[in-house]
């Protein structure tokens, strides 16, 4: 059984303060058994997230994160810096940094080795742009996406891994994708993990799905048998939204 994960991308909202006042609402309401909360937070309010959720079982990501250990990189933040947080998850590959920052397949998995080398999850973001979804290449995307994420890890290590297929044109539009056709991208994901590392992984990794999910879509995703939870960008902003996306979960 894989346990549902609600992942919160807040995106660059929020400040610290903002941040703790937000926990201090949901706290309790947004613990559910059998489900998994998830807020990834802007780094500058990471710290007073992770004093803010000490004692619940909400956890805190973050949307990025460099792959070297240090160095000369202004502007950037390593692996050891989150883990010296207590950061759980960190979203890698978002289409907004693979469209705003450069972001490539080839960055994108060495952030993932590098998450893993520090005991963080990744939350590896995959998914079409509009003209490669009416162009019928939806499925081959994915699968280039998520095979050169993941290469080189261990079947166990991509076990842990969180996928999440956020298709381009349903982000921040208003526009889900169906819940039937998202179960199938997500369910030929599964396949393709299973092509790499084997059956038992793929039964055992969790995909998610993004883009445009609120309370009143949560269960129609979470109905499908492939879906794992969802990455949800505006919706998590509201403490009232981001409880009933959690109870929608379950
Ligand atoms: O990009 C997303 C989550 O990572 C989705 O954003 P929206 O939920 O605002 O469409």
């Amino acid at each position: 059984m894989r346990t549902p994960i609600i992942a919160g991308n807040w995106k660059m909202f929020k400040t610290a303060g903002e941040a703790v006042s937000f926990v201090n609402e949901v706290k309790g309401k947004a613990e559910i058994a059998g489900v998994e909360s998830v807020i990834c937070a802007p780094f500058t309010a990471l710290p007073a997230l992770a004093e803010a959720v000490k004692g619940t079982s909400l956890k805190i990501g973050a949307q990025n994160m460099h792959w070297e250990e240090s160095g000369a990189y202004t502007g950037e933040i390593s692996g050891p810096m989150l883990q010296d947080l207590g950061v759980h998850y960190v979203i890698i590959g978002h289409s907004e940094r693979r469209a705003y920052f450069a972001e490539t397949d080839e960055t994108v998995n060495k952030k993932v080795h590098a998450a893993f080398k520090y005991g963080i999850t990744p939350i590896i973001c995959v998914g079409e742009k509009l003209e490669e979804r009416e162009a019928g290449q939806t499925k081959e995307v994915c699968r280039v996406q998520t095979e050169a994420a993941l290469q080189g890890l261990t079947a166990e290590q991509a076990a842990q891994a969180v996928i999440a297929y956020e298709p381009i044109w349903a982000i921040g539009t208003g526009k889900s994708s169906t819940a039937e056709d998202a179960n199938e991208v997500i369910s030929y994901i599964r396949e393709r993990v299973a092509a790499v590392f084997g059956q038992e992984t793929a039964d055992k990794i969790r995909i998610q799905y993004g883009g445009s999910v609120k309370p009143s879509n949560i269960r129609e995703f979470m109905q499908q048998p492939d879906i794992d939870g969802a990455l949800v960008g505006g919706a998590s902003l509201e403490a009232a939204s981001y409880i009933q996306l959690v109870e929608g979960a379950k």
